[in-house]
């Protein structure tokens, strides 16, 4: 990296200029365009100096590996696992979840081919609508937000109707296969996550749709950036829906936040990420917390995540399961998911502010 003796006074005003991304739509366009060594001053998500620093390899250890053929072979075992992983950390890795390496690599190809398109190609994607159908845009929302993120991305609704762009060729078909796929899985691990809660296994699926349930398809890029430590891939948040299946090309980055500290996650070949959404936080009465995580990013890789959220039905009240209100209050107000989809898509993405919205 240049110090700051070799920066040229255009480059340090462009870098320093407030870039609005809501004038831009593609942050990769700029990250290969500029090749400089400063980012705008609008990108500059990172505040306290020591923002990193706790980032915790000790706890590395204890991250939660929950090995998917149990549920099927020994699920007393694999529901303790689940009950101890979703109550402390909000998230685990999941091994032997059945879907084929060779299909999940080919998603990642033809994830990077599609970024890779030129950008009057995705263009034709650009929408602020959260429920259009396919979107293609930049940082998470520009024009609501104080600071931008770096990262592009493509979001496309991929059930209970299926869409999904026609380019690069194939790419269609390997996401329909692997969306498919993922809400086989997320169905499974839903029925246990409701038996780990002492309730019937259909209980969670049932009281939030989920049959016809929202999936939301995400295909994140967050190319190198010159000044990692000052920029963020995207914020610490939690997720939306009920459980987020996440895959990446190898290059860490997501960190989740445990016992108050970041955690990177570096995942093992063929491991999925599950995530804990608000969604499951207010159905469980606050017993499995949505786990808060961000990405960081690096001055030398391109790194490409494949988040799949699966939620509950658009049009269901979503409250506490009825059968947890026997014995205690509830925690949360009930909401139709599409209305918090909706805020949550139009606002600043700031940790749990959605949530804490709807808390009672
Ligand atoms: O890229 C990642 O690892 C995190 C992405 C994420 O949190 C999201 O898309 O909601
Ligand atoms: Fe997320």
């Amino acid at each position: 990296m240049a110090s700051c003796a070799t920066i040229s006074s255009s480059e340090a005003e462009a870098a320093a200029a407030k870039v609005d991304a809501s004038e831009i739509s593609s942050i990769k366009v700029i990250a290969e365009s500029k090749g400089g060594s400063l980012i705008p001053i609008t990108y500059h998500s990172i505040t306290g100096l020591h923002d990193n620093d706790n980032a915790a390899p000790h706890l590395a250890a204890s991250i939660p590996l929950i090995d998917f053929s149990l549920l099927t072979s020994h699920r007393a075992e694999a529901l303790h696992q689940l009950r101890k992983a979703c109550a402390e950390w909000g998230f685990f890795m999941l091994t032997s979840h059945g879907i084929p390496d060779s299909l999940m690599e080919e998603l990642m190809i033809k994830s990077r081919q599609f970024h890779d398109l030129p950008l009057q190609e995705k263009e034709e994607f650009a929408d602020n609508d959260p429920f259009a159908p396919i979107r293609h845009g930049t940082s998470f929302c520009p024009q609501a937000e104080n600071v931008h993120y770096w990262r592009d991305y493509l979001k496309t609704l991929t059930f209970p109707q299926f869409n999904f762009p026609h380019k690069p060729p194939g790419f269609r078909e390997v996401a329909y296969d692997y969306s498919q796929k993922i809400r086989l899985v997320a169905r499974k691990l839903l029925e246990g996550i409701s038996e780990s809660l002492g309730l019937e296994s259909n209980s969670i699926i049932e009281s939030t749709g989920f049959d016809s349930g929202l999936q939301l398809f995400v295909v994140n890029l967050y190319p190198p950036c010159p000044q990692p430590h000052l920029a963020l891939g995207m914020p610490s948040h939690s997720d939306l829906g009920l459980l987020t299946l996440l895959m990446q090309n190898g290059i860490g980055g997501l960190q989740v936040k445990h016992d108050g500290k970041w955690v990177n996650i570096n995942t093992l070949p063929n491991c999925l990420i599950v995530l804990l959404g608000d969604q499951l936080e207010v159905v469980s009465n606050g017993r499995y917390p949505s786990v808060l995580h961000r990405a960081i990013l690096n001055n030398a890789d391109t790194r490409i995540s494949v988040v799949l959220s699966n939620g509950p039905a658009l049009d269901k009240e979503i409250g506490p399961v009825v059968e947890l209100l026997e014995k205690e209050k509830p925690l949360f107000k009930s909401m139709k998911y599409r209305d918090y989809f909706q805020v949550k898509q139009k606002t600043q993405l700031s940790e749990k502010s959605s949530l804490d919205d709807i808390r009672l």
